[in-house]
């Protein structure tokens, strides 16, 4: 099983690091045709307009959107949960807009009111998560068939919607892999 990981800008090593560690081949994905070999795909945090901007200078929008849409799933983290995200606050930036649920960026104020936070996450089992919180968004409101998987401080900060999961913080950045894991699974059972 191979994974891309969306590599224009952004923290995209840290997550091919933690697949090597789940024990999962990946790719950097830049061309189109790259998506056609991939089971999944991971959208790394960023920046949400920049990454936009890349997206359609790459000529990746529309294929990406369709790939998507005919089944891949996709984990977006941070920049990633933005771009999945159909509706974005105060904002008409470009986005996938795949999964029903309305982002607001930078909700946690500017850099230095990044943190790290223990977050209770039902389906990864009794044991928190530590979570890195870098100029994060966090997830205004959640619709449709989207679901809330954590919640910090009554903001919700991590979604799935069937293939589509969005985390505001960044797992790659540290040694746990449940996260990614629960994203592998989503794969396999899409394969
Ligand atoms: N760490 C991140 O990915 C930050 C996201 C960034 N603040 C944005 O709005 O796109």
């Amino acid at each position: 099983m191979l994974i891309g990981v969306l590599a224009l800008q952004g923290a995209f090593i840290e997550h091919q690091k933690m697949l090597g560690k789940c024990g999962i081949e990946s790719v950097q994905v830049r061309k189109p045709e790259q998506l056609t070999d991939i089971a999944g795909l991971i959208i790394p945090g960023g920046e949400s307009t920049t990454i936009g901007k890349l997206l359609n200078q790459f000529s990746l929008f529309e294929p990406l959107i369709d790939k998507a849409k005919n089944g891949m799933p996709i984990f977006g983290t941070c920049a990633g949960l933005i771009m999945l995200a159909k509706e974005i606050k105060n904002s008409n930036q470009p986005r996938l807009g795949l999964m029903d649920i309305v982002a607001e960026r930078n909700a946690y104020g500017r850099q230095v009111d990044s943190f790290e936070a223990d977050l209770e996450i039902e389906c990864l089992g009794s044991q928190p998560l530590r979570a890195v919180f870098i100029r994060a968004p966090y997830i205004e409101e959640v619709n449709n068939g989207a679901e809330v998987l954590a919640v910090h401080n009554k903001k919700i900060v991590l979604a799935r919607q069937g293939r589509f999961l969005a985390a505001a913080f960044h797992p790659e950045l540290t040694e746990d892999t449940r996260l990614h894991d629960y994203f592998l699974n989503i794969v396999k059972s899409c394969c």
